[in-house]
């Protein structure tokens, strides 16, 4: 099995859709995955998902049945921070806010082996600000996946101004070990695919907003008229509908150009708890199959 210089062991912390997707690329590869989460459940459950996984990858000849199987093995549940500190890296996967993300760092550098790596799975947040809040700067990066992550190709490396070359290295071979394209963003507000994805669904969501179409015109334009895989307001929804929001708040602070103000139907559809896919309703109702839209 291909592994990345002096890794052996990831821990992920945060075990939602990004947490759990990456643990499975971990243990496809041949990583030995750990997952936490503040939430027990969900860890069981993110284990529970990723079993399926497997158990499909392997039933539809995608994966040999003993190599699914094995894969099932290297996802361990950890279920205190302490569990952690076997880890040679960290994924940090929490929610897209900085406080929660500062704190889990502050907590979780206590128990780490001086030499690990700290990545963080940020959207769009400055990395050289969050590696300012661990112990050590120099071995902290972006390490940025894209969703679905067993599916999609890409990882975004991004640099803090401390991440020293050694880091950036063993970083680039784990994320090419684990069978992903490598590009590097310079640590700018949502970085390169941010920066350019979030706001044209901002935009989607503004078309809406003004009553240009309604949800399946904006989405069969998008996917009919310019070949994209999903409509931009069913990718919303798939990204989480309080992801997308956090992303255009710290474009809009991080840039200061009104260009990037998030659309005030986002804020109202977060603000009601209808944050996509993850809570079965956001643009699509998922309680339906097929889902329907909701305006
Ligand atoms: C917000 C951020 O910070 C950055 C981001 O990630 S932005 C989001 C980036 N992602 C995108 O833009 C995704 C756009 N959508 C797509 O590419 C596609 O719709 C999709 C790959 C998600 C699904 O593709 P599809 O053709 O509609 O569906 P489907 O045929 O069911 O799936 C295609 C393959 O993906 C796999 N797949 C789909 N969802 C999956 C998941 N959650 N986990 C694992 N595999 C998955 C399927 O098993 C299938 O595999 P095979 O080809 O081996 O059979
Ligand atoms: N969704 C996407 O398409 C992509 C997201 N990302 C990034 O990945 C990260 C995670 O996103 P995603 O997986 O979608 O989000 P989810 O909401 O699916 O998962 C986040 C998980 O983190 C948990 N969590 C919150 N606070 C803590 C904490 N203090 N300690 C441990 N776990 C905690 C949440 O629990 P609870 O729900 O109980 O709060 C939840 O289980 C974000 O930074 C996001 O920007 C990156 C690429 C793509």
């Amino acid at each position: 099995m291909p592994k990345a210089n002096k890794i052996s062991t990831v821990a992920v912390i945060g075990a939602g859709q990004m947490g759990t997707g990456i643990a499975e690329v971990l243990a496809k590869h041949g990583y030995e995955a750990l997952i936490y989460d503040l939430d027990k459940n969900r860890v069981r459950a993110s284990i529970e998902a990723s079993a399926g996984y497997f158990r499909r990858q392997g039933e539809t000849g995608k994966m040999p049945g003993e190599a699914a199987e094995q894969a099932i093995l290297r996802i361990k549940g950890a279920f205190s921070l302490p569990d952690l500190a076997s880890a040679d890296l960290v994924v940090e996967a929490v929610s897209e806010n900085e406080g929660i993300k500062r704190k889990v760092f502050a907590e979780v550098c206590t128990v780490l082996k001086p030499d690990a790596i700290l990545a963080t799975n940020t959207s769009s947040l400055s990395i050289t600000r969050l590696a300012a809040s661990t112990d050590r700067p120099n071995r902290f990066i972006g390490i940025h996946f894209m969703n679905p992550v067993p599916v999609m190709k890409l990882v975004e490396l991004v640099r803090g101004i401390g991440t020293d070359q050694e880091t950036f290295a063993t970083a680039k071979a784990f994320a090419e070990s684990i069978g992903k394209t490598v590009t590097v963003s310079e640590d700018f507000p949502a970085f390169i695919v941010n920066r350019v994805l979030i706001p044209m669904i901002n935009e989607a969501i503004y078309t809406l907003y003004e009553g240009v179409g309604n949800v399946e015109a904006i989405d069969t334009g998008m996917k009919l008229g310019a070949n994209h895989p999903m409509g931009p307001l069913e990718l919303a929804d798939f990204i989480g509908l309080d992801t997308c929001l956090s992303i255009m708040q710290v474009l809009h602070e991080g840039l200061a150009d009104s260009k990037y103000r998030p659309c005030p139907l986002l804020v109202k559809y977060v603000e009601a708890g209808w944050l996509g896919r993850k809570a079965q309703r956001g643009f699509y109702d998922y309680s339906y199959v097929p889902a329907r839209p909701t305006r």
